[in-house]
């Protein structure tokens, strides 16, 4: 396992699953440092995983690799602080969304090596999503290295940076719409008559079930969907209510809504 120093600037939701996936993946916390902006978030976060609270300026300084997770409207700030303690030398991970390599590259010293991130809170249960894309500087050895970190926490897929926005909206936010759907499908099993915590397990194993087949079988998911679907049976008339109702259509419109998003962030609309 590398002993490098890694810092996980910004530690928040998506900071701390990150750090401790790479805890239980056999990081060193010892090798581990965080920042953040409350000095009893840094902390809690000290007592939590046994890694080491620095200033933003400490880490540039003293971090070989460092992640940046702040929210995009808190970047730039971030990063004129960052700049005048950075050697060029360092790499420089982005998780946020939608904001490009060239805003880091611009304010960091001329050369720094810049890899671009999207994962996603599955992180926490080591089954994230995380798409990562080079900046101009960053080379293949940056690239396996941000896989290594983000491997600790599941999958990982290379993409070009111009399919970033768009992989925010599919596996970024994804998590939140299957959420979304088993809220409303337990809704729809209370209007049945059925208990909310019965709902809500019949619910979640079947959605369990579903991921399972969807990664596992090898079918495509019209397949899939088809062998549940009798004739004249009860799904074809639940999927003739999702069709009269247009929620394919309004999946794909959110997704665009949530690129289109993702787009603006880069220009530092708040
Ligand atoms: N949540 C998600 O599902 C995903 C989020 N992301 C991206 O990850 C990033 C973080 O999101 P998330 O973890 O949800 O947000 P959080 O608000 O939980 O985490 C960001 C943290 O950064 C801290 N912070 C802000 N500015 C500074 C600074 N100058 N120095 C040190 N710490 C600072 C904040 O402190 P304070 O607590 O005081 O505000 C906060 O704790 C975003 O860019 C988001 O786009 C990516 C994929 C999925
Ligand atoms: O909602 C957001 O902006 C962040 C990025 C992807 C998931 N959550």
């Amino acid at each position: 396992m590398p002993q490098q120093h890694v810092a996980v600037l910004g530690t928040g939701k998506i900071g701390e699953a990150l750090l401790s996936g790479m805890i239980r993946a056999g990081w060193a916390p010892a090798n581990l440092l965080v920042t953040a902006r409350r000095p009893e978030r840094a902390e809690e976060l000290r007592t939590r995983h046994g890694v080491t609270p620095v200033t933003n300026a400490e880490a540039a300084k003293r971090a070989d690799t460092l992640i940046v997770t702040v929210k995009p409207q808190d970047m730039g700030a971030l990063l004129t602080e960052l700049a005048p303690h950075l050697p060029a030398d360092r790499l420089v991970i982005s998780g946020a969304a939608g904001i490009p390599t060239t805003f880091l590259e611009e304010r960091l010293p001329e050369g720094t090596p810049v890899v671009r991130v999207m994962t996603n809170t599955p992180a926490l249960v080591d089954e994230a999503m995380s798409v990562i894309s080079a900046g101009s500087h960053a080379t293949t050895a940056h690239l396996a290295h941000a896989e290594e970190i983000f491997g600790a926490v599941g999958k990982t897929l290379r993409v070009p940076e111009s399919q970033q926005d768009a992989c925010t909206a599919l596996s970024g936010s994804g998590p939140a719409y299957f959420f979304y759907l088993v809220e409303a499908m337990t809704d729809a099993g209370i209007l049945l008559g059925l208990p909310r915590d019965k709902a809500h397990e019949l619910i979640v194993q079947s959605a369990i079930g579903a991921a399972t087949m969807l990664r596992d079988s090898g079918e495509h998911p019209v397949k899939l969907r088809e062998n549940v679907t009798s004739p004249a049976g009860t799904t074809i008339n639940a999927i003739r209510e999702l069709e009269i109702h247009g929620v394919r259509a309004a999946l794909i419109a959110a997704l665009e809504a949530a690129r289109d998003r993702s787009r603006e962030l880069a220009s530092g609309n708040s």
